[in-house]
């Protein structure tokens, strides 16, 4: 694993790492903030998944998430958002191939050989960070329209690994919009049965564990009514009794000015559930009355 940025910020880190994933059969990159409470004890992860052209310098760059990261006492981890390299296969649009792994495990050629973001953000690169840097296993994931597509398919699919999840502008049934039917034809084939397991829409009709969930969305968003409808989402959970909590933000639109406006009250809520978790009585946190939460 090869550093190549490290500069000070809110009185942590914000490194960039180049490592060899196996997973992926690719070298990639990914960001991590440790805040200045890492230097002395291990902390918490709040993994971020990023949208379609982004790579991990989005977030870092634009979200400003470091300073609630440093108050809270949480680590980011914040990966690529395809294999890259050039042998990995590509597409000539920005929503298909590099940049747009969708977060999943593709099953057609040519993208099967290196297209395994799911098991990479999954399994290895939790395992990756938890063996190298000083945090603790308590993990909450979220992310920015592809990517909140991605936090919520990884959470709702692997009860117990994260405790909160959440999303900005999420594409919360890829089986029913363009940019989800593009890709996961291509990197899923056309049987639909098998796109089921990548869209938050109908997995959480099935989930077994009900994680703290909080979506933002814009009403002024330019991919509210193609791409996203997270209505779809909200009444899926409503029929399957899964508590979650919708905000429609008027006035915003898809961009990282909307993220940076509200990544605050974001990471607050995956403060709140990684520093005081739920007790076996189901009452969060109220042994140590956090008055800032
Ligand atoms: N029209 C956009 C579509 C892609 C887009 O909006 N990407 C979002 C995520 S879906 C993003 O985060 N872009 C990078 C940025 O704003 O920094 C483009 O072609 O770049």
């Amino acid at each position: 694993m090869e550093r190549i940025e490290h500069r000070a910020c809110f009185g942590g880190w914000q490194d960039v790492y180049r490592h060899r994933s196996s997973v992926l059969d690719s070298n990639v990159q990914f960001a991590v903030y440790l805040p200045p409470q890492a230097a002395s004890k291990a902390v918490p992860v709040l993994y971020w998944l990023s949208g379609l052209t982004c790579t991990e310098q989005n977030f870092i760059t634009k979200s400003g998430a470091q300073r609630y990261a440093a108050e809270h006492g949480v680590a980011l981890v914040v990966p690529d958002t395809s294999p890259r390299g050039e042998d990995v296969a590509d597409a000539d649009s920005y929503d298909m191939g590099k940049g747009a792994g969708f977060y999943l495990n593709a099953t057609m050629a040519p993208w099967s050989r290196h297209y395994r973001m799911y098991d990479y953000i999954v399994s290895e690169l939790p395992a990756w960070i938890e063996e190298h840097f000083p945090v603790t296993d308590a993990r909450a994931i979220s992310g920015h329209s592809m990517g909140g597509h991605g936090a919520l398919t990884i959470a709702l699919k692997n009860p117990g690994r994260y405790r909160s999840v959440s999303a900005f502008s999420p594409i919360v049934a890829p089986s029913q919009v363009p940019w989800g039917e593009k890709a996961f034809s291509a990197y899923l084939g056309n049987d639909r049965e098998t796109w089921k397991a990548y869209d938050a829409t109908e997995l959480v009709k099935t989930a077994t564990q009900k994680l703290p969930l909080l979506i933002d969305q814009g009403d002024a968003d330019e991919f509210l009514h193609t791409q996203l409808r997270p209505e779809l989402f909200k009444a899926a959970a409503d029929a399957a009794a899964y508590p979650i909590t919708l905000r429609m933000q008027p006035g915003y639109d898809h961009s990282y000015y909307f993220v940076a406006s509200f990544i605050g009250e974001h990471m607050a809520h995956h403060a709140k559930a990684l520093l005081f978790p739920l007790s076996p009585s189901g009452h969060a946190g109220r042994a140590h009355g956090c008055a800032r939460l």
